[in-house]
């Protein structure tokens, strides 16, 4: 049976995206289900180079437009290498971070304007979109007190922004929940992880069986 679907995981940093994606895939695994599960930017060679550069701490003299362009252009391999393929094969696929990650990051964080943002995305991915996003909303200050507790995660270039940015970029999210209620799932994030894992879970399952 053909059960292709693009679902996107987004949120703020220290979310939970990537700890609860790991353990959605362990349950999609022990259900037989072809899927794929991959992340942005970052996913195939070329988008984890692109990935490098963006995020290294040293490069503080990168422009937000530059930046806008590299995700778009990691977004851009990354749809047309593997999420693409996936999905014409019938998989699920999911996908911490997508479009989404650029309108509010850079759209609205750096201040670009989302449909500035938006534009050079449509270049790069044409009219794919998610099928469904969940989105993990969070308190920056949590998120970001959740990265730093935990050694073994390194800050990255955007980790480091203020506060301020942060929280510009979870208002971003919650706008973008409000304008697309069809497409956007917002989830509370604030809760011990097996919570959240949990509802994640029952509703990837759902969205795959109506599929
Ligand atoms: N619900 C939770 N409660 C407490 N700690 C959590 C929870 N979810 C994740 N964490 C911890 O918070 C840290 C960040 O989690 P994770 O990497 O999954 O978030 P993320 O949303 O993918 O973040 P980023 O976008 O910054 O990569 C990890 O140390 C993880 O163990
Ligand atoms: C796709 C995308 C990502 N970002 C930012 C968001 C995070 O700070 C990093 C990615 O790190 P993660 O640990 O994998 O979450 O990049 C962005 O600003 N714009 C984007 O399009």
């Amino acid at each position: 049976m053909v059960r292709n679907i693009f679902i996107t995981f987004e949120g703020p940093e220290g979310a939970g995206k990537t700890s609860v994606l790991k353990e959605v895939t362990k349950r999609l695994e022990n259900a037989h289900m072809e899927f794929l599960a991959t992340r942005e930017p970052g996913g195939i060679r070329i988008a984890e180079e692109i990935r490098e550069i963006i995020l290294n701490p040293a490069n503080t003299e990168m422009d937000a437009h530059t930046e806008a362009l590299l995700y778009a252009a990691a977004r851009s391999q990354h749809l047309h290498e593997k999420v693409e393929p996936a999905l014409q094969a019938g998989r699920v696929v999911l996908c911490d971070r997508f479009i989404d990650s650029s309108l509010v990051y850079q759209g609205i964080g750096r201040g670009l304007g989302v449909e500035k943002v938006r534009a050079i995305n449509e270049f790069a991915i044409g009219r794919r979109m998610p099928d469904k996003t969940i989105l993990f909303d969070l308190e920056p200050s949590i998120g970001l007190a959740r990265i730093e507790a935990n050694r073994k995660n390194e800050m990255n270039r955007l980790d480091v922004e203020s506060l301020a940015f942060h929280e510009k970029v979870r208002a971003g999210y919650l706008q973008l929940a409000k304008e697309e209620p069809e497409r956007i799932i917002l989830i509370d994030a604030n809760r011990p992880l097996d919570e959240v894992v949990e509802e994640v879970w029952l509703i990837v399952k759902s969205l795959i069986e109506e599929k």
